[in-house]
């Protein structure tokens, strides 16, 4: 037996650890789980995603223009073989980490590919599904560059929360943070490529 691959391969279980996680409690049942440095490899994650994702640019109506949506996308749904395996483990162990939580798993792998600091998304919450009337959670893992999710409540009273999501973090929205709560990445002077993959359950976009 190879006792010394034994001993130090790094097992997926044991690396995909929840122990850092640190809870951000915001307003009306919206919290932020934040876990610094949480995704094993990040840099081939991040080559293999931008080598390997059928990345498709969207444009959509703006008033009476059409716009370049800022930022690439593409989502993995139901079923789909993800591009890398960490990204399988990271689901899979998202999944039993928030199962009670939760009560399902992640089921969908939405991928946003912000080139440089001029893509963006702007204010909005996950709210096409049931994030707009329930209780759900988003799990982002990100790589590449280092940005900024800041967060902002609806109504107001409280005052905006600003995250850095840095290569290999993982931010977990979960509570009412989609439909109290709003998101945004904005726009920056320099930034390099990143990479955002959002683990979503059975119709939460
Ligand atoms: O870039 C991110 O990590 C956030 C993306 C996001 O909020 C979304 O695609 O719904
Ligand atoms: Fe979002």
């Amino acid at each position: 037996m190879d006792f010394q691959s034994t001993l130090f391969a790094p097992s997926a279980s044991a690396a995909l650890s929840f122990a850092g996680v640190e809870r951000h409690e915001l307003t009306r049942g919206a919290w932020v789980d934040v876990a610094r440095g949480w995704l094993p490899e990040p840099d081939d994650v991040f080559e293999t995603l931008v080598r390997d994702v059928p990345w498709r640019a969207d444009r959509r109506q703006m008033y009476d223009r059409i716009v370049d949506v800022p930022r690439l996308l593409h989502t993995y749904m139901i079923g789909e073989e993800l591009p890398h395996a960490r990204l399988t483990e990271a689901r899979d162990a998202l999944s039993a980490h928030y199962a009670e939580e939760l009560g399902e798993p992640f089921r969908t792998a939405g991928c946003c590919y912000y080139r440089d600091g001029r893509d963006s998304v702007a204010w909005h919450g996950d709210t096409i599904g049931r994030g707009k009337t329930t209780d759900t959670m988003v799990a982002i893992v990100s790589v590449g560059d280092p940005r900024r999710l800041h967060l902002r409540p609806r109504l107001g009273g409280a005052e905006p929360v600003v995250l850095e999501m840095g290569h290999g973090d993982l931010v977990t929205m979960g509570g009412s943070c989609q439909r109290t709560w709003e998101h945004a990445v904005p726009k920056v002077a320099h930034a390099g490529p990143r990479i955002s993959v959002q683990f979503r359950p059975f119709n939460v976009f």
